[in-house]
């Protein structure tokens, strides 16, 4: 029988009036190990690295983690809906986050466990667990089977490997990768992934890693549950995801070879697309990018919606600056719920607002990682260090998904912490400095001092294999370079032409094709077979009705004109509207901050984004619909454009 989508109206009563909420993001402490207590008792370190305080008595129990630097007295602040400490055990966890999430599965609703971290901090521990202490999806499991025995459901399972951006059956070892595809409803299907019974998790769990193989990836367990609607035949299924994220590290910190430096980098950069897709759902941003990585599409139809998540951000008991990392990001995206569900205009006295997000939601963006991090050095955002109230751990009933933490107050915002440039170090200065085209990054990357303090804790970020997604290589410095090298050849010496310069040149080139433009376009005969299409089409409009039959290029590439006057002139029309875009949006991939905020829609906020975007994709506009993703609606780009248009005609 063909399966169904899960009944809306029942996906709604289950999220009941807690819809707002979308991905829950707790703490985990991991207890320290045998080695790890030797250690310290062998340097006499009794203070705790990481503390937690918790609310006294307030109705959220979103929690503060700080984080001591013992070397110099600087400490770091952030919040997370929870926290579990050392001693909590993973049944407390299980009994408290998931537990509550397992009848939602049986009326066909999706969840997803995402445990992430710094590497070592107790992922895997926490997901699968070990022979002796069986993680959040052994416990999940042991429950759903019991009750599906109850009601008679059926339960498989699916596990995956995602490495390197491929997605690998980890139930029957197949070359093959996994395929993500997308039903007409926005159904994930995994095409080439086997489902298995559910007996045969006891054969992949608990182990290291799921598979065997000794790389570093993420994991990934699907366990099904379909069951029979009440009172109907429709066959519903609910998917509960279980994954356990390859630890992030900063690549620059660690001297890695070609093979690791990539491994890593490709690996930081799922994660921060998981970042900005958990950022996007929290802010509610109409463009979520779940296509950027495997990972966030293999999880698409399991984040958002009518989906609950729950992100355990995993952390080291022992000083680890990239805990404190994937602290402060996972903490972004607990703000901007608060943002969302507060006053919007909430600002700090000092104009650095604590996020900038916290502004109005209208104009709030997705904050991707580079942006994340550039937020993170340049605002100094962090919150104080709050008192410890002296609640122990026990803890108190609550809902799930439910409460949003208290905004941050201004006085918090204000008393901003020094310890806030931690996080950005000269590591990144280095990655900016190599991965910012130096003549178009103005102010915030050459002004490096003010954005970048110096700090000898590193954390790096915008990897090299981020900028250049699936360009990745062991020799991605070089093909830099050599980009860097082509850009600066467009550029002159005192950075790029002022916009008016741009304009005219992009007006004058519009205009000599509005009026001198012969009819029949002769393509240089060099191009020969490798014509690029584009520019046909850019000159031709194909899709213009009843003109495409009537053209003919000859042996010459030479068009010979057939078509009525009224017809010449649409094609014209727009093939010079697609020459203005096209131009337009190389204007937005090269131009400066300042010429950028020439533009109407664009003011300093934007700009900084879209240097921002640049610097991870040297073409980050490729269509004006790209121009979504600086938060511009159709309107407002076509706007844009117009004032373009009109001002040939000024
Ligand atoms: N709660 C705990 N109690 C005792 N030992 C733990 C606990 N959590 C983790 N450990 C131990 O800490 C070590 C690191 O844990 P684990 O392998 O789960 O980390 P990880 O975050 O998955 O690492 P990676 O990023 O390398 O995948 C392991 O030896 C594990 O057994």
């Amino acid at each position: 029988m063909a399966l169904s989508a899960a009944n809306p109206s029942q996906i709604k009563a289950n999220l009941g009036s807690d819809s707002h909420r979308k991905i829950r993001i707790i703490g985990k402490i991991r207890a320290s190990t045998d080695e790890e207590i030797e250690s310290s008792n062998a340097n006499g370190v009794v203070k705790p690295w990481i503390s937690v305080q918790k609310p006294n008595g307030e109705s959220s129990d979103s929690v503060t983690i700080s984080f001591g630097d013992q070397t110099t007295s600087r400490k770091e602040s952030y919040k997370l809906d929870f926290c579990y400490e050392k001693n909590e055990d993973v049944s407390q966890i299980f009994s408290r986050e998931i537990k509550p999430l397992l009848s939602g599965i049986f009326h066909g609703l999706n969840a997803s466990i995402i445990a992430y971290g710094a590497r070592g901090g107790g992922k895997t521990y926490t997901i699968q667990g070990s022979d002796e202490k069986p993680g959040l999806a052994l416990l999940a499991m042991a429950e759903i089977l019991s009750m599906s025995k109850e009601i008679g459901n059926l339960v498989t399972i699916s596990c995956y490997e995602i490495y390197q951006d491929h997605i690998y059956d980890l139930l029957e070892h197949k070359e093959q990768e996994v395929l993500v595809l997308e039903d007409a409803v926005g159904r994930i299907q995994l095409k080439g992934l086997s489902q298995a019974s559910s007996d045969s998790i006891y054969e992949h769990f608990p182990q290291k890693g799921i598979n065997n193989v000794n790389r570093r990836s993420h994991n990934g367990l699907i366990v099904y549950v379909s069951c029979n609607e009440r009172d109907s035949d429709t066959h519903i299924v609910g998917k509960m995801n279980f994954v356990d994220l390859a630890g992030y590290e900063d690549t620059k910190r660690k001297s890695n070879d070609g093979h690791h430096l990539v491994e890593g980098t490709r690996i930081n950069k799922s994660i921060y697309t998981f970042q900005n897709v958990v950022y996007a759902l929290n802010a509610n941003e109409s463009h979520v990018p779940y296509r950027e990585s495997k990972l966030t599409r293999v999880l698409q139809d399991s984040l958002g919606g009518t989906s609950t998540t729950l992100m355990i951000n995993c952390l080291n008991p022992s000083f680890c600056q990239d805990t404190i990392y994937t602290v402060s990001l996972a903490s972004r995206s607990c703000l901007v719920v608060n943002s969302v569900c507060s006053d919007s205009t909430k600002k700090t006295k000092t104009g650095t607002t604590s996020m900038t997000f916290l502004s109005s939601p209208k104009t709030r963006r997705p904050q991707t990682l580079s942006t994340s991090i550039r937020k993170h050095g340049s605002s100094r955002l962090h919150l104080t260090e709050k008192k410890a109230c002296g609640v122990p751990s026990a803890m108190k009933e609550r809902k799930l998904f439910d409460e949003v933490n208290p905004i941050i107050s201004s006085e918090q915002e204000n008393s901003v912490s020094d310890a806030s440039s931690a996080i950005t170090p000269p590591a990144l200065k280095e990655e900016i400095s190599l991965s910012a085209p130096p003549k178009t990054i103005d102010s915030p990357t050459q002004n490096e001092n003010d954005v970048f303090p110096p700090n000898e804790h590193s954390h790096p970020d915008i990897s090299i294999g981020m900028i250049y997604g699936s360009k990745v290589n062991t020799s991605l410095e070089e093909d830099y370079k050599i980009d860097v090298e082509k850009k600066s050849s467009l550029i002159n010496e005192s950075g790029s032409p002022p916009l008016s310069a741009r304009l005219r040149e992009l007006s004058n080139s519009l205009k000599s094709l509005c009026y001198s433009t012969p009819l029949s376009i002769k393509m240089p005969q060099e191009v020969g077979n490798s014509c690029n299409n584009q520019v046909c089409t850019n000159i031709m409009e194909p899709k213009t009705p009843g003109v495409e039959n009537r053209l003919r290029f000859n042996d010459n590439w030479e068009m010979t004109n057939i078509a009525s006057p009224l017809e010449t002139l649409n094609m014209r029309s727009s093939g010079i509207k697609k020459s203005l875009v096209r131009e337009h949006l190389q204007f937005l991939n090269t131009a400066s901050k300042e010429e950028l905020k020439g533009l109407k829609g664009i003011g300093e906020k934007r700009a900084n984004y879209i240097l921002e975007l640049r610097e991870r994709s040297p073409e980050a506009f490729k269509d004006l619909n790209d121009l979504r993703d600086i938060g511009l609606s159709t309107k407002q780009i076509n706007g844009m454009m117009k004032k373009v248009a009109g001002e040939l005609f000024d």
